[in-house]
């Protein structure tokens, strides 16, 4: 295993607010971690730190360090744009582009970066698909608009998105919160298999789903990252009465 991202007192703030707090957290490449916590802790603003969302919310401030592979993604002369390519995201709402078809939404990024060769935009398009788990679902209707498909189904979409420009990195904000068990199951079983080709940091409010999915989870409380540990370790056998307390179930 080989550490990708390091981040380093990282504090958040909106305005004179602050939300996040010092946080330091290690992941290690090919891993799912989850993020953890009660409502308003500061798990998206933190999430949203990794791939320079922030950067277009106004009176949003990150300060501190997030090394990528590295790189500070926040130093001077980085472009947002290719950490946004290397650090992928998939929302809580799935957010196909609507007026696009199947197909178009999977190469959208790889268009819009100037790539015109269709032999290898279709080839890329099925392997993308492949990766998302929809391609048996969609390979006859890839000129159907993506508006077309069910929500599960636009999700799977969106995560095939993000794959194909190859992300290091994709962060998924609740990414089933919106779905039904059938559909969520499915995302979940997709996350085992997409570790083997980029690093997962999940938002999740469904302590289950982090129990099952994920190799680290992360406990934030008040902007604090309260507690990080293998999964099995901070489920069973918490150091932190805190996390103890929440992972228990007796309070958020
Ligand atoms: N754009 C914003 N402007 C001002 N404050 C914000 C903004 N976004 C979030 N906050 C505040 O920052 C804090 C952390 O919010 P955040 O959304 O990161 O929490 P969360 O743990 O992801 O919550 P949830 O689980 O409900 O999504 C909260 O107090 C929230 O009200």
């Amino acid at each position: 295993m080989s550490l990708l991202l390091t981040t380093s007192n990282v504090d958040i703030y909106y305005g004179s607010k602050q939300a996040v707090n010092k946080v330091n957290l290690a992941v290690e490449k090919g891993t799912v971690n989850a993020l953890i916590g009660p409502s308003g802790c500061g798990k998206t603003t933190f999430l949203r730190a990794i791939n320079r969302m922030h950067d277009l919310t106004p009176g949003a401030r990150v300060e501190g360090q997030i090394l990528l592979d590295g790189q500070d993604i926040y130093s001077a002369g980085v472009d947002p744009v290719e950490v946004r390519r290397r650090v992928g995201m998939v929302f809580q709402k799935p957010n196909p582009f609507p007026t696009m078809s199947v197909f178009d939404n999977v190469v959208s990024g790889l268009k819009l970066a100037g790539m015109r060769d269709q032999k290898a935009l279709m080839e890329i398009a099925e392997r993308s698909l492949r990766g998302g788990a929809l391609w048996e679902e969609v390979k006859d209707r890839l000129k159907s608009p993506a508006t077309g498909l069910s929500g599960g189904q636009q999700q799977r979409l969106c995560i095939a998105r993000a794959l194909a420009v190859e992300p290091e990195i994709l962060l998924m904000d609740e990414p089933t919160s919106a779905l039904d068990p059938a559909s969520t199951a499915k995302i979940e079983d997709l996350m085992t298999e997409l570790k083997k080709v980029t690093t997962i940091i999940i938002v999740t409010h469904n302590m289950h789903q982090a129990a099952r999915v994920s190799d680290t989870t992360s406990f934030f409380l008040n902007g604090d990252l309260v507690e990080h540990g293998q999964t099995d370790q901070l489920f069973t056998s918490p150091k932190d009465e805190r996390t103890e307390a929440y992972v228990t179930g007796r309070f958020g």
